[in-house]
């Protein structure tokens, strides 16, 4: 079956599915079967990361679509990411290879850096010390780059790119790569719109892939009385409006924006629903409209790490 998902073409050519399934938290137990679903509807975007812990499954649901026809490997955009315990330039290919053996790949598509912030390196992805502080490495950022050029120039990933880091970060990476970043994936939904870094990335030729486009209901540390975004009474009039579901004009905002969209589900229902956007767009004025929703709330703030010298939301306006 073909595709109704739309791409996006990166600096060195490639395209990306503007649309994908996003993989954190989805349980061993159902990720298999999420990502035969998704492939199922029309999926060929898969985001997943070492540190997910859920590679092994993502990596046996893509073998069985392979192996029953409905796609070849390279109709597949399947993406993975360096976990910040691997930044050390001698133990990136370690890294990206345990993530190739664990997907049963030979290649990902786009290999990202997770964070700037590099830690520790030994076999523990959060090492702590003696009061459950994590223990960082000073590594930096630009060194681990280059060994992810190396990578790239391996064949282990087709192209590679940065998440997490801020406008001063890719710069600097900007200033002294060989490769330029192809893509930068952030945290992005109406209560952290990042218009600015959007455009700035897309000033300097990089696409952006927005995370927790939902606002990440399920993330481990949400608290009883935080906002909902999908509950939010704004974003409910529109979807009466559009006569479309709140989670899909989330989804569309980023579309229309030309943002790539990583929803995470693994409920095949919702999972069909994600990606039944194709069918409608939302005029400028509603754009402009969820984009006044913006508070600065950010969900993912990697807290434990706020010291780190490379912690890139503590130091920098976006
Ligand atoms: N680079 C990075 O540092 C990060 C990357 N990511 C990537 O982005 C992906 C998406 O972000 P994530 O934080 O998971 O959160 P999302 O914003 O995608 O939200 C996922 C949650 O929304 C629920 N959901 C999905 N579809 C619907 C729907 N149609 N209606 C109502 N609820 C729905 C899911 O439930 P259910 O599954 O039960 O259906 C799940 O609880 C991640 O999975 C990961 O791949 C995320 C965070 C950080
Ligand atoms: C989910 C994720 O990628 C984090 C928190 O790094």
């Amino acid at each position: 079956m073909a595709s109704k998902v739309p791409k996006v073409k990166l600096n060195n050519g490639l395209e990306v599915p503007i649309f994908g399934l996003g993989t954190w938290k989805s349980k061993p137990g159902e990720v298999v079967q999420a990502v035969k679903d998704a492939i199922d509807v029309g999926y060929r975007h898969i985001d997943g990361a070492f540190v997910y812990g859920n590679e092994k499954e993502v990596g046996a649901g893509i073998a069985a679509k392979i192996a029953d026809g409905t796609v070849k490997r390279e109709d597949l955009w399947v993406t993975s990411k360096l976990w910040n315990s691997y930044h050390r330039p001698d133990l990136v290919e370690k890294n990206i290879r345990a993530s190739l053996s664990y997907l049963g790949l030979k290649y990902v598509d786009l290999y990202l850096i997770h964070w700037p912030v590099g830690y520790k390196e030994d076999l523990e992805n959060f090492p702590k010390d003696a009061e459950g502080n994590i223990l960082f490495s000073d590594v930096d950022y630009l060194d681990t780059w280059k060994a992810m050029e190396e990578v790239q120039k391996k064949g282990l990933a087709k192209t590679i790119g940065l998440s997490n880091f801020n406008k001063a970060q890719i710069s600097r990476i900007l200033e002294n790569c060989t490769i330029k970043p192809a893509v930068l994936q952030i945290e992005c939904h109406p209560y952290l719109n990042q218009k600015k870094l959007i455009d700035f990335a897309h000033s300097k030729g990089i696409a952006v892939t927005a995370y927790s486009p939902l606002g990440s209901p399920d993330r481990p540390w949400a608290q009883p009385g935080d906002p909902q975004l999908l509950d939010d009474s704004k974003l409910l009039a529109l979807s009466k409006k559009y006569q479309k579901t709140p989670a899909q004009i989330l989804l569309r905002y980023q579309v229309d924006r030309g943002v790539i969209v990583i929803p995470k589900s693994v409920t095949k229902a919702r999972i069909q629903q994600n990606i039944d956007i194709f069918d409608f767009k939302l005029s400028p004025e509603d754009i402009a409209y969820i984009d006044t929703f913006d508070v600065n709330g950010r969900l993912c703030p990697l807290a434990t790490a706020v010291d780190h010298k490379y912690h890139p939301f503590t130091n920098d306006e976006y």
